[in-house]
């Protein structure tokens, strides 16, 4: 069974006064239920819900902005999901709610049940339609954006591919507007010579902007999932792209060697690390390598927080250079006895490992 994750901004759903676009939602519905006849699983993450809410409600200007913005989405969440509904009805598909905060990643009880849910919902031909759930994420506990929401949720649900749909061709060398400016067809590994090209610039209602998405992209493709950045305003982009890719405009994301489910859940743990390790250039040279190799505490430096077996640690290069994320094997109190020494066992095992 192809299952694949589809993300869709906000200025795809919505024109330009934030009114929900029911053409561009019903041409979207359409192509999902083309993939549902030709046997894809589907998991949709839908921006739309504060665009659409504000286009219905005018509020005080001394309302803060936390409050305008839950109300906006929880008013709007109602319009998106009931227009997606009523769309899908036609095509006897029944579509879920499932809305979900940062929070819901850091524990792994929440994190399984988060996938049990989509597992059975897809297992029984519903479409889960997944958001943020705003009405309750505010300020540090949001995701940048569904970019990263949707990332998640291509690792958790180890799909084939992740569609990313913006108002946009993909990346371009330059400011889109500008005619010099070339669509970049594939991008392969290293995200960081992206950074020139990208402006700070997003659409009406984007929240993460270009830069976000490409690192997220990045970080997906690097777990072995490829991501697809294109145009959802144009009609059938999904159908065009999985069925003549060629003929499509896009930037893809090239995927690495598929990693494994605990790395799959490791690439995803970003900001759930309970302590930072600083590292000498020995280890990370060693773990940079083309080697597996584990981490052990003769190549630490200094440990920035507390962690117990099992946690969640950031690994960081002398430099400040992200490493990546580690699941511990014993805890801070143990590993500082052997900061610098030989003779402990891996502080984190290779299989525990996931490298940026
Ligand atoms: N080099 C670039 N190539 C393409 N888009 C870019 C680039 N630099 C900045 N952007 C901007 O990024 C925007 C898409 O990001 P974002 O606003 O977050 O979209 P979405 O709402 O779909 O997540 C585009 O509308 C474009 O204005
Ligand atoms: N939960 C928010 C999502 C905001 C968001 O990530 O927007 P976008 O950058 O357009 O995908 C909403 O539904 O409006």
């Amino acid at each position: 069974m192809k299952r694949i994750c589809i993300k869709i901004g906000s200025n795809v759903l919505t024109k330009e006064n934030g009114e929900l676009n029911t053409s561009r939602i019903k041409n979207i519905v359409f192509q999902i239920s083309e993939l549902h006849k030709k046997g894809f699983q589907c998991i949709l993450v839908s921006s739309g819900a504060v665009a659409a809410g504000k286009s219905k409600l005018s509020l005080s200007e001394k309302l803060d902005t936390v409050s305008a913005r839950q109300i906006w989405s929880s008013v709007g969440q109602v319009e998106l999901l009931n227009m997606y509904s009523s769309f899908l009805k036609e095509f006897k598909i029944e579509c879920a709610q499932v809305l979900v905060t940062k929070q819901d990643f850091r524990t792994r009880e929440h994190y399984l049940n988060m996938k049990n849910c989509l597992n059975s919902l897809l297992t029984n031909s519903i479409l889960p339609i997944v958001n943020e759930n705003d009405a309750v994420s505010v300020t540090a506990l949001m995701f940048t954006d569904n970019d990263e929401l949707s990332g998640l949720i291509a690792s958790m649900m180890d799909v084939e591919a992740l569609y990313l749909l913006s108002n946009i061709n993909g990346i371009y060398t330059g400011n889109p507007e500008d005619d010099d400016s070339e669509l970049l067809s594939t991008v392969n590994g290293d995200i960081n010579r992206l950074k020139q090209f990208i402006t700070t610039k997003k659409s009406n209602f984007g929240r993460g902007g270009m830069l976000t998405k490409c690192s997220i992209a990045g970080r997906v493709a690097k777990s072995g999932i490829p991501v697809h950045i294109a145009n959802g305003g144009v009609d059938n982009i999904l159908l065009n792209l999985i069925n003549s890719p060629n003929e499509v405009m896009h930037t893809s994301f090239t995927a690495s060697k598929k990693a494994s489910t605990v790395k799959q859940w490791l690439a995803g743990s970003d900001g759930f690390e309970k302590a930072r390790l600083i590292i000498n250039k020995g280890a990370e040279d060693a773990l940079l390598s083309a080697e597996a190799t584990s981490l052990l505490p003769i190549g630490l430096i200094e440990i920035l927080g507390e962690f117990e077996k099992g946690d969640i640690i950031k690994i960081v290069g002398q430099s400040g250079k992200v490493i990546g994320l580690g699941k511990t094997q014993y805890n801070k109190e143990k590993a500082s006895k052997y900061i610098g020494k030989s003779g402990a066992k891996p502080l984190v095992h290779y299989d525990y490992l996931f490298l940026y």
